[in-house]
């Protein structure tokens, strides 16, 4: 059900993002990331995406809940999202051509900014919430094709216990 990870590299208040080539959310700014491999635990496929995609090699990363939504088929499909702060080093010239599309430090206001059409629909929804909590929320997301409908944002708690112990295991 938890496929996939999604990752955003935040320098202050820069974001690194990935416009791909491929199907998946093409022509639109998203985070780095990808389908979670046999035997790889999230966090380790979310650290080999992040050196895949971006040439960035990071060792920590912080474990921000999981966003899901129904598939084609009506099956709730998911992604655990990580966030990781890196040095001001690790900032390149971009926008940069790379082999997955297009990698580019995109500013926070250009972001969460309403009128932003460019970027993934549920992004700034989930992101703005996840960098201001220091809860582990999930965000169940209704899409109308491409089009975010509704986000709905519950706390991962005790009635959902069994989930946190599966996530705490995988993110181990
Ligand atoms: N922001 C956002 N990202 C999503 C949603 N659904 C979804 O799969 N993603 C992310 C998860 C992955 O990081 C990415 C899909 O990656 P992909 O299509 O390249 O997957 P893939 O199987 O080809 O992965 P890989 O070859 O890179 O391993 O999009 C969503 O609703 N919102």
């Amino acid at each position: 059900m938890l496929k996939y990870t999604l990752c955003f590299i935040k320098c202050g208040e820069k974001i690194l993002l990935l416009n791909r080539e491929r199907p998946g959310w093409m022509g639109s700014w998203n985070g780095v990331g990808g389908l979670i491999e046999e035997k790889e635990k999230p966090i380790e496929s979310a650290i080999r995406e992040i050196w895949e995609e971006t040439a960035i090699s990071v060792d920590e990363l912080d474990f921000k809940g999981v966003v899901t939504w129904k598939n084609e088929k009506g099956l709730i499909e998911g992604m655990y999202v990580f966030i990781v702060e890196v040095a001001e080093t690790y900032i390149f010239n971009s926008p940069i051509k790379t082999e997955e599309g297009i990698l580019d430090w995109k500013e926070m206001n250009w972001i969460f900014n309403s009128k932003n059409t460019g970027i993934v629909s549920n992004i700034p929804k989930f992101l703005s919430h996840m960098l201001e909590s220091n809860e582990l929320y999930e965000y169940n997301c209704i899409y109308e094709g491409c089009i975010l409908k509704d986000i709905s944002i519950n706390r991962i708690r005790d009635d959902f216990i069994n989930k946190v112990k599966e996530i705490k295991n995988k993110c181990g």
